[in-house]
């Protein structure tokens, strides 16, 4: 959540269109406020903004299996039983083979394009795991998170007070994040209401 709340933070232009959408859907319920769960499937920049956010910035790095039985693997290396493999989810999320050239970029449409919601588990998507293990609670999970950060968008602005760094290509280098403070605005994020 922190995380989402930090890139919505540094992006102005995702947060006006995520507010857009939240203002469109109130005026479809009749300028009501509620949020009733159907409606979380309409939030379709909301979904993309988490599942990019979460691409790139991540939930679990890493997916460690034991082996049950010695696998050979497609180049030839072999893994003995019971030897702990893990797989670099991260590595995989920023792979230009499955995001494109852009795969390092921030463009949360690219999931709307493809038709792709933050619920579906796949190769484009690892967050919830896959195969057998799946998440078990996940259409649950993105609920919540989708309806936390509605509320917030529609209540509030936030802001983030961390130093950006340049890296030694002048890119934005997210280095300095602080943690969550309520009892001082020159630490971590705070909410203005609008
Ligand atoms: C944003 C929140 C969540 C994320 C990102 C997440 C992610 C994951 C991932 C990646 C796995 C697979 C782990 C692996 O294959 O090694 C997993 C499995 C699982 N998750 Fe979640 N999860 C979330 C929330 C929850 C919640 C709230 C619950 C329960 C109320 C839950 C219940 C489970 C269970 C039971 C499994 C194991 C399924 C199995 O092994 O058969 N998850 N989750």
């Amino acid at each position: 959540m922190f995380n989402l709340l930090v890139e919505l933070s540094l992006r102005p232009d995702v947060y006006k269109e995520l507010l857009q959408e939240q203002h469109e859907l109130i005026k479809k319920n009749g300028g009501n406020n509620h949020i009733p769960f159907e409606m979380l499937d309409e939030m379709v920049y909301l979904d993309a903004f988490i599942k990019e956010t979460i691409r790139l910035s991540g939930s679990d790095p890493f997916m460690p299996r034991c082996t049950t039985q010695e696998v050979v693997m497609s180049n030839g290396v072999s893994i003995s039983k019971h030897q702990y493999v893990s797989f670099n989810i991260q590595a995989h999320n920023r792979d230009p083979k499955i995001f494109g050239p852009n795969a390092n970029k921030f463009n949360y449409k690219r999931h709307i394009r493809l038709g792709l919601k933050l619920t579906d588990a796949s190769l484009a998507n690892l967050m919830w795991g896959a195969g057998n293990r799946v998440c078990l609670a996940r259409i649950y999970a993105a609920a919540l998170m989708k309806l936390m950060l509605a509320m917030i968008i529609r209540k509030y602005e936030v802001h983030a007070n961390y130093s950006v760094k340049k890296n030694k290509h002048g890119q934005p280098a997210f280095t300095h994040y602080t943690s969550l403070s309520d009892f001082c605005i020159n630490k971590g994020l705070y909410f203005k209401i609008r």
